[in-house]
């Protein structure tokens, strides 16, 4: 199993390239599902969750064709997709697929809407929390499906095809966001979507699905109107800018100290993050090309920061602003408000002599001058990488084991930031 070995203490300079969103890129993939014609889709990050989505749409019958493997005119440049749902073989997405990835479920919506049948896995993802699938059913029952769940499985069907609807979410919720949206493009009538998730990869999926033909207004804001249309067809996309990990090595500057351009990058969707670094200390300006991170001399300064719902501060984001206050001058508070237990890196930041207490969803950070390098564990995706950031900071050797959440997210992490003078390699056994 692959490993990261670290050497701390290198401050990073120079220029990252963002890649294109994991969060965006999985929906829309999925979103190829409503039309026999082909989507392309553009600056598509290489990632293991894309690698899987594709074997679980492969086994729907869709073919994917992967363009792009010649150097792009930037710097990671993604991959180009073409992906032709002609001919869809099977309406089962099973387990051995489907659990190893939260995104994956959602075929659930097209293949309802398209096919007026399902059979999906329940899924798996990443484990923060319980991350039920209640309202993503609600939604789809409010449209007209009938869904059982048997053996692991969610069954539906709507054998008259979808009807529009009035959905309203009790909670804001991505994913029910994604499914509603999807089912309701090929539903007859008008569907409401109140109390909708505004996260830019909503707005992103349904820019896409408009291109595509379908009738969607107001995506971006809590209340999305979908007139259904009978038939989607092809169009091509670009996949938006990744604000996580955008956000992610702008924190490892304001960790590490230096000056770093983060070419790509796309301030208005992460200006709640912006904001708490340029609160913590760190020098943010906004260019032409993207965003640039800087400290320099002065030290990190602590911050009272809540997870929300975009545009507020990104539960993506939670460790890794963990990792960097655990060397701020002075106590931090975060709370977390999304996901039960997404606090998984605090025993493993601990490691590095990082001083956190916990008491129910809010951690106090009580900020060290020094962390010190030590064998940790990631245990999920955003706490793998707050593991990274820690050991770019801290003296001496630091060693994340199990490093395949990462892969799950971040597309060639060790190159980009060596890239910017950091001591980081990948080791294989
Ligand atoms: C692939 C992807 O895009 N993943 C993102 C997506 O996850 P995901 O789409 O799973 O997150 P949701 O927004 O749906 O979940 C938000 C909250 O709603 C709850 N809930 C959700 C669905 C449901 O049927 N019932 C229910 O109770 C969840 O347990 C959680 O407490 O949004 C999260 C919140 O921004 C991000 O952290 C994830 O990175
Ligand atoms: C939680 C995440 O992913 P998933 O929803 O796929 O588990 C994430 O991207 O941080």
């Amino acid at each position: 199993m692959d490993r990261i070995r670290i050497v701390g203490g290198s401050k990073l300079n120079g220029t990252i390239s963002i890649s294109g969103a994991k969060n965006a890129a999985l929906p829309l993939m999925i979103a190829a599902l409503l039309t026999e014609e082909t989507l392309i889709l553009d600056n598509v990050p290489r990632l293991a969750d894309v690698a899987q989505l594709q074997r679980i749409l492969g086994n729907h019958g869709v073919d994917i064709m992967s363009a792009g493997k010649r150097p792009g005119d930037r710097a990671y440049q993604g991959q180009t997709l073409h992906i032709s749902a002609a001919d869809i073989i099977d309406t089962t997405a099973p387990y051995e697929l489907v659990s190893r990835m939260r995104a994956s479920f959602w075929v659930i919506a097209p293949l309802v809407a398209r096919m007026h049948e399902a059979k999906v896995s329940l899924p798996g993802g990443c484990a923060i929390g319980t991350r039920p699938v209640d309202l993503l059913i609600m939604a789809l029952e409010k449209l007209g499906a009938e869904l059982t769940i048997d053996g692991g499985y969610v069954v539906a069907k709507a054998p008259g095809g979808l009807r529009g609807a009035e959905i309203e979410f009790p909670k804001v919720t991505v994913s029910g966001t994604h499914v509603a949206l999807m089912a309701a493009t090929l539903a007859k009538g008008t569907t409401i979507i109140s109390n909708a998730a505004c996260e830019p990869e909503i707005t992103d999926v349904a820019d896409c699905l408009n291109k595509m033909g379908a009738r969607i207004f107001g995506a971006g804001t809590p209340r999305i109107v979908v007139e259904g249309v009978e038939k989607l067809h092809g169009a091509r996309h670009t996949v938006l800018p990744d604000r996580i990990e955008a956000g992610t090595y702008a924190m490892a500057v304001a960790m590490t100290g230096g000056d770093v351009q983060l070419s790509g990058a796309r301030p208005e969707l992460l200006q709640s993050a912006l904001d708490v670094l340029t609160q913590a200390g760190a020098l943010i300006s906004v260019n032409n090309d993207g965003i640039r991170v800087a400290r320099n001399g002065a030290g990190i300064r602590p911050v009272t920061v809540s997870t929300a719902p975009f545009p507020g501060f990104p539960t993506d984001l939670q460790a890794q602003l963990m990792a960097l206050m655990a060397c701020a001058s002075g106590s931090s508070q975060i709370t977390e408000t999304i996901f039960e237990n997404r606090f998984m890196h605090v025993q493993e930041l601990a490691r590095f002599g990082a001083r956190i207490s916990l008491d129910g969803e809010t951690a106090t950070i009580d900020g060290t001058a020094k962390l010190r390098g030590a064998p940790v564990m990631a245990t999920d995706l955003r706490a793998s990488v707050s593991l990274v950031i820690a050991g770019l900071a801290a003296e001496g050797e630091t060693m994340v084991n199990r490093i395949y959440h990462l892969d799950r997210g971040f597309e060639r992490l060790e190159e980009k930031l060596s890239a910017c003078g950091a001591s980081i390699e990948r080791i294989s056994d």
